[in-house]
Formats: C-alpha cells, sequence, structure tokens
C-alpha cells in the first residue's frame, strides 16, 4: 500500500491575482490533469487560487512554467505568474512556457518580463474566421468593435469610456464562449486617461474576473499603442494595481511589476481529486 504523499506548495501573488505553485524540479509530483488542478484551485475545498502553476525541469530554459485555470484547462501564457516564478527562481531567468521562451530580470521597480512578440493574425489569436484584428467588426450590447492580440494566449480589448460602469461579470462569459472563439478568450475592457496611463478590468478565461491580469495588461496596452491611443510605454492599472508595459523596438513585450510570497504549507496529494 502507497503512504500518504504530502506535497508543499507556495502561496505567490501578482498585484492580487493568486497562485498556487508546485516546484517538482526537485521532488517529481505525480501528473497533474485537469480535475486535480480544478481541485487545488477551488476555493471553498480546495487550497484555492486563480492559477495553479507547476514549476518544472526545462531542457531549453533555466525551468518550465505550467499553468493551469481553475476550470482544470492547461493555458500558454500568465504574465503574473511568471513574475512570481522568477522572484521564487530569485535572480535573471529563462522560462519555458506553453507560449515560447521567456526572459524575466529583478528590477527596481519589481520585476521585469519579456514576454515575446504579440502576434495578431486571426487565425493565431485564434478566431473562427478572417477579419480585421485591429477593428474587429463585431458587437456584444455596448462593447464592440474590439482589437483581437494574442500574447501566449487569446485576448479581445473593448475600448470604453467607464471600466467600472462595464457588467463584466455578465458579459465576459458571454465574450468568453462565442463561437467566434475556437479556444475561448480573455476579455479586456479598457479605458485610455492619457497617453501614458490606462484602466483595466479583465474577465479571465477559465478563471472569471480577476484583481489583475497580466497577459490583459500587455494585450490591452499594445491594442491601445496599435489605435495610437498611447505611447509605446504605458502604466496599467487594474483593480489589484499597476503594471507598466512597453513595446520595445524589436518588437517584444516588457511587462514590470511587483509579486510577492504570502505562506508556504503542504497538502495530502490524494486528498484532494
Ligand atoms: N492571470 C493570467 C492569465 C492566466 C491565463 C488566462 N486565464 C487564459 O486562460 O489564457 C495573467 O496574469 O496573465
Amino acid at each position: 500500500m502507497r503512504g500518504i504523499m504530502r506535497v508543499p506548495f507556495i502561496k505567490m501573488h501578482g498585484l492580487g491575482n493568486d497562485f498556487v505553485v508546485l516546484d517538482s524540479r526537485n521532488q517529481p509530483l505525480p501528473p497533474v490533469d485537469a480535475r486535480k488542478a480544478a481541485a487545488l484551485a477551488d476555493r471553498r475545498t480546495g487550497i484555492g487560487c486563480d492559477q495553479l502553476v507547476l514549476m518544472e525541469n526545462s531542457a531549453i530554459a533555466d525551468f518550465r512554467m505550467r499553468i493551469f485555470n481553475p476550470d482544470g484547462s492547461e493555458v500558454g501564457a500568465c504574465g503574473n505568474a511568471s513574475r512570481a516564478v522568477a522572484l521564487l527562481y530569485g535572480q535573471a531567468c529563462t522560462i519555458e512556457t506553453g507560449g515560447g521562451v521567456i526572459e524575466a530580470q529583478l528590477a527596481d521597480a519589481g520585476i521585469a518580463v519579456n514576454m515575446g512578440l504579440p502576434r495578431f493574425d486571426w487565425d493565431i489569436i485564434p478566431l473562427a474566421y478572417a477579419m480585421d484584428t485591429l477593428s474587429m467588426p463585431v458587437g456584444w450590447e455596448e462593447l464592440e468593435n474590439p482589437v483581437a492580440v494574442n500574447v501566449g494566449n487569446p485576448h479581445v480589448v473593448f475600448f470604453v469610456s467607464d471600466t467600472d460602469a462595464v457588467e463584466l461579470d455578465r458579459l465576459g462569459p458571454v465574450i468568453e464562449n462565442d463561437p467566434l472563439f475556437p479556444e475561448r478568450v480573455n476579455v479586456n475592457v479598457a479605458t485610455v486617461t492619457d497617453r501614458g496611463a490606462m484602466r483595466l478590468r479583465v474577465w479571465e478565461r477559465g478563471a472569471g474576473l480577476t484583481r489583475a491580469c497580466g497577459t490583459g495588461a500587455c494585450a490591452s496596452a499594445i491594442a491601445a499603442m496599435r489605435r495610437g491611443l498611447v505611447d509605446r510605454s504605458v502604466a496599467v492599472t487594474l483593480p489589484g494595481g499597476t503594471l507598466t508595459i512597453a513595446w520595445g523596438e524589436d518588437g517584444t513585450i516588457t511587462m514590470t511589476g511587483p509579486a510577492t510570497e504570502s505562506f508556504r504549507g503542504d497538502f495530502e496529494w490524494d486528498a484532494l481529486a
């Protein structure tokens, strides 16, 4: 009979986006599937988080990061978790993700992560059929004419006059699950306040309303830059705090902001399923 297996975890935060991190680099874990990820993320019966994050050994980077939403879906990118795992690593590092290898530096203003190149082709977002992703001829009630951007995961960005006035808890899931988005989509509502600042709220695919979304900040800043609404470096303020997003001459995005650790614990692997 197998003994009881207790697994250590670390609770991390990036602007109020919270993560349970399991580090399997030195302690191999049984495979994590959608059911296990959803059980761990459940705030009523599990540990509770916006995303479950696995740190694993990598052949092409300092380590590999795998990301699971609370609905169990595995995704290619998570901006806030990228800063959190870089903080745990403790120095500049390369991180293998489902969306490619990204690079993180510990900076005075927090942690700076080069998130790579944004993608705009309709079939890369992906959308169900061809259209102009900078001015999509679609709408859901007052949310109209969005921009689509893929930053390792799919985002749609609506520019509105007041982010707080949008019923994102009602419209978010409708848009997330619209057949126009075959892999579903993260839904961003953004207000540009001046050429260097914008406000943002995000309905995250597979997670719902969160206090912050790093990839949402990247996608929304790039959308605003492509529309000529802001300069190439912008402060994006979410309910959980502010990230600085810069679009470099080389075409890559740098996201800078804080990450923190709150506590460490362990749990019985077989008790959560
Ligand atoms: N919180 C994240 C994004 C997590 C993944 C997202 N919900 C998706 O399904 O693509 C961030 O900080 O970027």
